[in-house]
């Protein structure tokens, strides 16, 4: 078993790059020492200035009375690093004069919710929340999301944290450290409130279902939570809305995920939860990410409710309740998918950026300038509803499927999942789908010394300039990231990551030889780059 993080393994006087701790919205990094090349990075000291930085972060914020302490709550995924690391958060914030909770093994949408349930039996409302998690990151990976009641902290937040961090772990001495992590004694209350989050979420069912006790009785519905934090979602969701849930699998939480990694984008974690379903004729299969704030489900046939199809079914949900409402999604969505909403579903399809951040804050934005929109939904299967807080909850979203088939079994006789695999009806879904992700050098001289982002976006300038000379193909005349192109029956986006020096390059077309070709007409731009590595496109094209 690898070691976790202890505080003699990083001597203090090592400069910490703190903002390297960033990606996007989240704080991530290496919490267990084994893998070569990957030395630790969210050390014992580095959680413990976190802790304090978002303590003064949201004593700014909250600018409390003098009367009353801020209260905060710390939930945990299955990780074997998370132990650790809630212990040195919970010494900052406590070093902050803040209360800490301890919920123990609880989902990221639960640790938003505390910040808004009204339940003083369990300490909530909090006034921050923090979860601790990588999402389907290895098991050596650790990380931190962080809420409010406004919802989960942005970028701009997490750097205004990470940059308190680093001045506050400057001024730690070591001796003071020492005794920190002696105090682990320190005792934080302990509560159980994922009591809480489940009974809400099966309130929420059975008032969909005009309040009947078990609205699910008769269905046979199987779980795969990977080994993360989702297990809860079998034994105390589905079985009191009386389903049967025998043939789950993966519930217990095991931070080295032997099974499959938790993750609807991961081909094998579907593969499993596919065959679960048709082993044990089950009418629904759901799976979770590690932390539950993503999800998909599988229909009794196998099929796959999982990206444009995940989200074709939520449109047709939310667009019955919402008539015309739009839906905005992350940029990788399907041609077939906006035709789906828009000519089936008479709603709108506002196609936006990738990161569900991203999204969410786009469908709010949309919101406040007039135009109604309930659902942002990427294809990774984050997906949040207005009705939810804009929360994104993967829970939350099979709640929705649940009412759905609950509510139509209430009404007509029907069994299985028919009824969900009846409303995707329509969608059209290309023959071939794929995305090949083109790593940047950031090494490489062609760089000339500039960022891996500049580069790629020459790549991207370069692209879009052949693209206007070539006939056959047309550039999206609304697009907000990349360069998206029709043409050969399909399209391709090809975009800057999120995160990565990679750009990533998805094309989807009717045939394997219409999807070479528009691979054709971007490998002849992006070969004039040195620094990228092209073997993956340069593969594909390749007729046999
Ligand atoms: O830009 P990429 O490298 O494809 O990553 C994009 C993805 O990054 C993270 O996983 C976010 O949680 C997702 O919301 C986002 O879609």
């Amino acid at each position: 078993m690898a070691a976790v993080t202890s505080t003699s393994d990083v001597p203090l006087s090592e400069k910490v790059n703190f903002l390297k701790l960033q990606n996007g919205s989240d704080i991530r990094g290496v919490a267990v020492e084994g893998v070569e090349g990957e030395p630790i990075s969210l050390t014992e000291p580095v959680s413990e200035a976190i802790g304090a930085a978002f303590a003064a972060w949201l004593l700014d914020k909250k600018k409390p009375t003098a009367s009353k302490r801020l209260r905060v709550s710390i939930g945990l995924d299955s990780r074997i690093s998370a132990q650790t690391l809630q212990d040195a958060i919970s010494r900052g914030l406590a070093s902050a004069g803040l209360d800490v909770v301890h919920y123990g093994l609880a989902s990221t949408p639960a640790m938003f919710n505390s910040t808004i349930s009204e339940n003083e039996d369990f300490f909530c409302p909090v006034d921050g929340s923090i979860m601790i998690t990588a999402s389907h990151l290895p098991y050596n990976r650790n990380g931190f999301k962080f809420f409010t009641n406004t919802g989960g902290l942005g970028k701009t937040d997490i750097k205004d944290i990470l940059e308190r961090a680093r001045i506050i772990y400057e001024k730690f001495l070591p001796e003071s450290l020492k005794e920190s992590v002696q105090d682990r004694s320190l005792s934080f209350k302990k509560i159980e409130y994922m009591t809480v989050y489940t009974s809400d979420l099966v309130k929420a069912v059975r008032q969909a279902a005009g309040n009947i006790e078990k609205p699910l009785e008769g269905f046979h519905i199987v779980v795969d939570a990977g080994n993360g934090a989702g297990g809860f979602f079998a034994a105390r969701v589905l079985e009191p809305l009386g389903a049967v849930t025998s043939g789950s699998q993966f519930l217990d939480p095991n931070g080295f995920f032997p099974n499959h990694i938790p993750n609807p984008e991961d081909k094998a974690a579907m593969k499993a939860i596919i065959q679960a379903v048709l082993d044990n004729q089950a009418d629904l299969g759901i799976i979770f990410d590690t932390d539950v704030d993503r999800s998909a489900a599988v229909d009794s046939t196998g099929s796959e409710f999982n990206r444009n199809r995940l989200i074709a079914l939520m449109s047709a949900i939310v667009l019955e309740e919402h008539p015309g409402t739009t839906i905005v999604t992350d940029s990788v969505t399907s041609d077939g998918l906006t035709t789906f909403i828009e000519k089936k579903l008479g709603g709108k399809h506002h196609r936006f950026k990738r990161g569900y951040k991203n999204v969410i804050d786009e469908a709010i934005r949309l919101n406040s300038i007039g135009q109604e929109t309930h659902l942002a939904i990427e294809t990774s299967g984050h997906g949040a509803l207005k009705e939810n807080h804009w929360l994104d909850d993967g829970a939350y979203l099979m709640v929705k499927i649940l009412n759905k088939l609950a509510s139509a079994r209430a009404s007509v006789s029907t069994s299985g999942s028919k009824v969900l695999t009846d409303l995707v009806q329509g969608l059209d879904e290309p023959a071939v789908a794929l995305e090949v992700r083109l790593k940047i050098d950031q090494k490489h001289a062609d760089l000339k010394g500039g960022s891996f982002h500049e580069y790629g976006e020459a790549v991207l300038r370069s692209l879009e300039n052949a693209v206007s000379s070539d006939r056959k193909l047309l550039k999206a005349p609304i697009n907000y990231e990349g360069v998206r192109v029709s043409g050969h029956g399909g399209w391709f986006l090809l975009r800057l990551s999120l995160h990565d020096p990679v750009l990533p390059l998805n094309i989807e077309a009717p045939s394997h030889e219409d999807a070479v070709k528009l691979g054709l007409s971007v490998l002849a731009v992006v070969k004039e780059f040195p620094a990228l590595d092209i073997a993956a496109l340069t593969k594909f094209v390749q007729i046999d």
